[in-house]
């Protein structure tokens, strides 16, 4: 709703209320229609003021309302009105003014906020685009090429920024809405019409279509297959090109095409989820509404490696003081000369000022005596992590909390050497560990709800996207990563050629195919991780079956021929020597896959797009449904912010648990029964989880979680 209250002087305010963010709800854009009507009926108001209640502006359309019929006044129309208006309308942004908000105070004719306001047209990142005249109004009021950048990227604004676009007309440390008051009495009989924007030109750079077709090429490459980017650029071409009417015609038509869109859906579904991982629950019954966060203020990192230093810069970011230890000499003086520079180059990037001597260096793992909390970074390798856990256990002071970077270890194991086993955490973090968003924290068997809350709030402070997982092999991300790279193994078995994985890996939008992706994180990784588990390495049989499956040894084979990817500037293709980053194809890597293929008698078939979609998703997705089964992960939304945010699944497709049910259940189900009936796929039988939601009709996404736990109640699962 919206509140109408007039103030002394003939000022009427109009305060927003639909906690928590104001959102542009049916009730209150009523409220804003009804109120504007009430102010302009009114003789004695000669000028307005709208604002939001609680010291927020407003979070723009009510995301929610989305999914149903709409009701209630629409938008546009409500803007339009308010615009027309005769006396002076402010807007008094305070906190956020963001997609329908900010456009709502496009449409006022003055917008005045405080000096820690975010702004921002990030309907983009929802598959949109600014609908309610945002797409019109902006470019007219700030020129093309600014408006270009904050549509077709959705980023938030400061109110300086703001401010020195021309967003805003003043900016203030003190009370916004006081301000806008003084300032709307002292313009009250000023003319208006040069305040209105949808009369006004639309400033443009004289190359107006070369900068259009450039920026339209950046965001087709940034964001590839994504409908919404696309679209802002065309709303903007007509804001430059068109008469206001026309331009609003066209924000229209293409918002239109968006609206229903699948990819709308699913960038919509990923702004909730993201919101779903931060109320994570343990199948213990602990949640983050009923544990206890520690709050962190001195901790130390164990092993100053690439993911030890990006830890260091990431706590170090937050103001939390860091003791960052380091046994081996050499690797010391290079991460205190180099890990500096990496803080103040990244709290450049987040436009924040470096925290001051926050880090001290040391190679003597006694000086973690006095922390409050470790991360151990060290090389992943279990004996040598179980060493340094141990030694903790005897220098840290009791209630010390124990956290270990591992990408898929046994927390419980490491728990196990400790005194306080409850105070064992996983953090997996991603490389580079100061810009993934992605830290996906492990509970064991015996972990607190109070050492999980503390690295979830640790992961927060951050500014990770935390999510609470069960401890098992590779936890989530890793785990379901193990077939998907297993299929694309099998498939240059029998046929493919890595360029043909990675195109149609990238077509559906991964930043980079599979393939690409082993290049740049060392084959060597994947190699050390299956010795350690004996698959591979000297005294192993070189066949294709190994443990009791079927096994592709070619990726072990490449390392073998020193090929570990782009830091031997060669591996599954070739670059420009050591450390290159330009992937070429290689006629080594073809000549390589013919000789195995005859060395194992098998015949190369032609292998299409669509099978390696299948076969490498599919076979992702049925291993989401297993960890959903053993409740490692707490429901659908976590894996799904897991792959979004750490593993490069394209946003406009959800998330692979969403996109399951985009394809349909049935279909994927059918595929992977299809796939694993063929003698030599055998990894891909389905998993009881997916038969048992096809069984139930296939759900939605967001009824598995309740289906889950009544399967589990009735022993189905
Ligand atoms: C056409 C389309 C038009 C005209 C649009 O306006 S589309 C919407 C454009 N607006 C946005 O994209 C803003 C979305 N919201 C945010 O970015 C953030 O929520 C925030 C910056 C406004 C506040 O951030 P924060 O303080 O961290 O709080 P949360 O993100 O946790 O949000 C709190 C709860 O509010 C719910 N929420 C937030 N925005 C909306 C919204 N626009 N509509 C509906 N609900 C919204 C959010 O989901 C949280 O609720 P819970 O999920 O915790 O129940």
């Amino acid at each position: 709703m919206a509140r109408y209250s007039r103030l002394p002087g003939s000022v009427a305010l109009i305060t927003l209320h639909n906690p928590p963010v104001n959102a542009l709800s049916a009730a209150v854009r009523q409220g804003i229609v009804d109120a504007v009507q009430r102010a302009l009926k009114d003789p004695k108001v000669t000028s307005v003021v709208i604002c939001g209640q609680n010291g927020k502006f407003c979070g723009g359309a009510d995301i929610r309302e989305f999914a149903g019929p709409m009701s209630g006044p629409p938008l546009v129309p409500m803007i339009h009105a308010i615009e027309a208006v005769d006396k002076p309308v402010a807007a008094a942004i305070e906190g956020v003014a963001l997609g329908g908000g900010l456009e709502l105070a496009l449409g006022c004719h003055y917008r005045i906020a405080h000096s820690k306001a975010v702004l921002g047209l990030p309907e983009v990142t929802l598959g949109l685009l600014p609908g309610a005249g945002g797409s019109q109004r902006l470019p007219r009021l700030i020129g093309l090429t600014a408006a270009l950048d904050l549509i077709t990227t959705g980023r938030h604004v400061s109110a300086a920024e703001a401010l020195k676009l021309g967003i805003l007309d003043q900016v203030t440390d003190n009370n916004a809405v006081d301000l806008a008051v003084e300032f709307v009495r002292s313009v009250a009989g000023q003319p208006l019409d040069s305040r209105r924007l949808s009369t006004l030109p639309c400033p443009c750079p004289p190359d107006v279509d070369s900068l259009l077709d450039k920026v339209m090429s950046k965001v087709r490459q940034r964001s590839r297959g994504a409908l919404a980017p696309v679209a802002c650029v065309q709303a903007l071409r007509a804001a430059a090109s068109l008469p206001y009417a026309q331009g609003m015609e066209k924000e229209r038509e293409l918002m239109a095409t968006l609206f229903n869109s699948g990819q709308a859906r699913a960038l919509q579904y990923a702004f909730f989820s993201q919101r779903v991982v931060g109320k994570w629950s343990l199948p213990s019954g602990a949640s983050w509404d009923n544990s206890t966060a520690r709050t962190i203020s001195k901790a130390a990192v164990i092993g100053l490696g690439t993911m030890g230093r990006g830890i260091v810069v990431a706590l170090a970011l937050t103001g939390i003081s860091v003791v960052a230890v380091e046994t081996q000499e050499k690797q010391l003086a290079e991460a205190s000369r180099v890990v500096p520079a990496m803080l103040q180059r990244e709290a450049g990037r987040r436009r924040l000022a470096t925290p001051p001597g926050v880090i001290s260096f040391s190679s003597n793992l006694q000086d973690v005596s006095e922390v409050e909390l470790v991360i151990e970074a060290v090389f992943e390798d279990m004996s040598l992590k179980l060493q340094v856990f141990k030694h903790l256990a005897s220098v840290c002071r009791p209630g010390t909390l124990l956290c270990s970077n591992t990408s898929g270890l046994d927390i419980d194991q490491l728990a196990a050497v400790t005194q306080s086993p409850g105070l064992v955490v996983g953090m997996h973090f991603f490389a580079p560990a100061h810009v993934m968003k992605l830290l996906e924290v492990v509970y064991g068997p015996r972990s607190s709800p109070e050492a999980v809350a503390t690295a979830m709030q640790l992961g927060k402070r951050m500014g990770k996207v935390g999510v609470a997982v069960g401890n098992c092999p590779g936890f989530v991300g890793n785990r379901m990563l193990k077939p998907y790279l297993e299929q694309a193994n099998f498939l240059l078995e029998e046929g493919a050629t890595p360029q043909q994985v990675d195109e149609a890996l990238e077509e559906f939008g991964f930043p980079m195919g599979v393939f690409r992706m082993s290049d740049l994180s060392g084959l060597d990784v994947g190699w050390r991780i299956r010795k350690e588990a004996g698959l591979t390495g000297p005294g192993v049989e070189s066949t294709r079956t190994r443990q009791g499956r079927r096994y592709s040894p070619l990726p072990d084979q490449m390392c073998e021929a020193g090929r570990l990817g782009q830091k031997t500037g060669k591996g599954w293709y070739q670059y420009d020597g050591p450390g290159g980053r330009v992937a070429r194809s290689d006629p080594w890597v073809d000549i390589f896959l013919e000789t195995y293929r005859a060395e194992h008698g098998l015949v190369a078939r032609s292998i299409t797009p669509e099978e390696i979609l299948e076969r490498c998703l599919y076979a992702l997705i049925n291993e989401g449904f297993n960890i959903l089964q053993d409740a490692v992960a707490a429901g659908p939304e976590d894996i799904d912010a897991i792959y979004v945010f750490g593993y490069g699944w394209p946003r406009h497709r959800g998330g692979p648990m969403f996109h399951a049910g985009q394809v349909g259940l049935g279909r994927i189900l059918e595929r992977l029964n299809h796939h694993h009936s063929h003698p030599d796929v055998p990894h891909l039988k389905p998993s009881t989880l997916l038969r048992r939601l096809v069984a139930a009709g296939s759900p939605p996404v967001q009824k598995w979680r309740e289906f889950i736990n009544k399967e589990r109640v009735h022993s189905q699962l």
